[in-house]
């Protein structure tokens, strides 16, 4: 940074308006995205996009009765600063060969789409897959077949395995 520029701001600090989410609330969430999907499938498999795809993986797989998971292992944003994408780990040949090669009958999970560029890459590795994710905000949207909220672009959503209780001043004293 040159003396006088203006700080970089995280993706975070960007989208500004907190969406914090509790476990009960998450776990209701993937519930409600889980009414959706019986409607759809049914799934051979479901692969979870890792890391935050592997808790809504976990408790969809369970109520759709479907026991093969995999992952794929995508790192991008560090914290909250997004980078390039980087596969860390492909998706297994057992599971291709149980989409037949394209993903069909597969269902790929994820917390969230924010600006589409991690579903945009796991949906080229399986262009029929289905692809349903907890939230969604509107640049990535148009990519998810299935998702349950919508947040506009400027949230950043809090996921409860990121996040602890801690004191929160009251509003009069200028808490958001
Ligand atoms: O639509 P995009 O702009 O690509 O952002 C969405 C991705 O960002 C987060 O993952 P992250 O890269 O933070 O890794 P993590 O799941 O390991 O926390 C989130 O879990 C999605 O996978
Ligand atoms: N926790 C979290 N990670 C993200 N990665 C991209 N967008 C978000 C977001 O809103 N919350
Ligand atoms: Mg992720």
């Amino acid at each position: 940074m040159m003396a006088g520029d203006a700080p970089e701001l995280s993706a975070q600090e960007r989208a500004g308006r907190p969406f914090p989410v509790s476990w009960d609330q998450f776990h209701r969430d993937c519930r409600a995205l889980t009414w959706r999907l019986n409607e759809v499938g049914p799934f051979h498999a479901v692969i979870a996009i890792t890391r935050g795809g592997l808790v809504p993986a976990a408790i969809v797989a369970r109520e759709l009765g479907v026991r093969v998971i995999d992952t794929v292992c995508i790192a991008s944003y560090d914290h909250d600063k997004q980078g390039e994408l980087q596969v860390l780990k492909g998706i297994s040949e057992q599971a291709m060969k149980l989409g037949g090669g394209t993903g069909k009958g597969l269902l790929i999970v994820d917390d969230l789409v924010d600006t589409g560029k991690t579903g945009k890459l796991v949906r080229e590795m399986l262009p029929d897959a289905h692809f349903a994710t907890v939230y969604a905000k509107p640049k990535g949207r148009p990519l998810v077949d299935t998702f349950i909220t919508e947040v506009s672009q400027d949230t950043w959503i809090f996921f409860p395995w990121d996040t602890a209780l801690s004191y929160h001043p009251p509003l009069r004293d200028g808490a958001a």
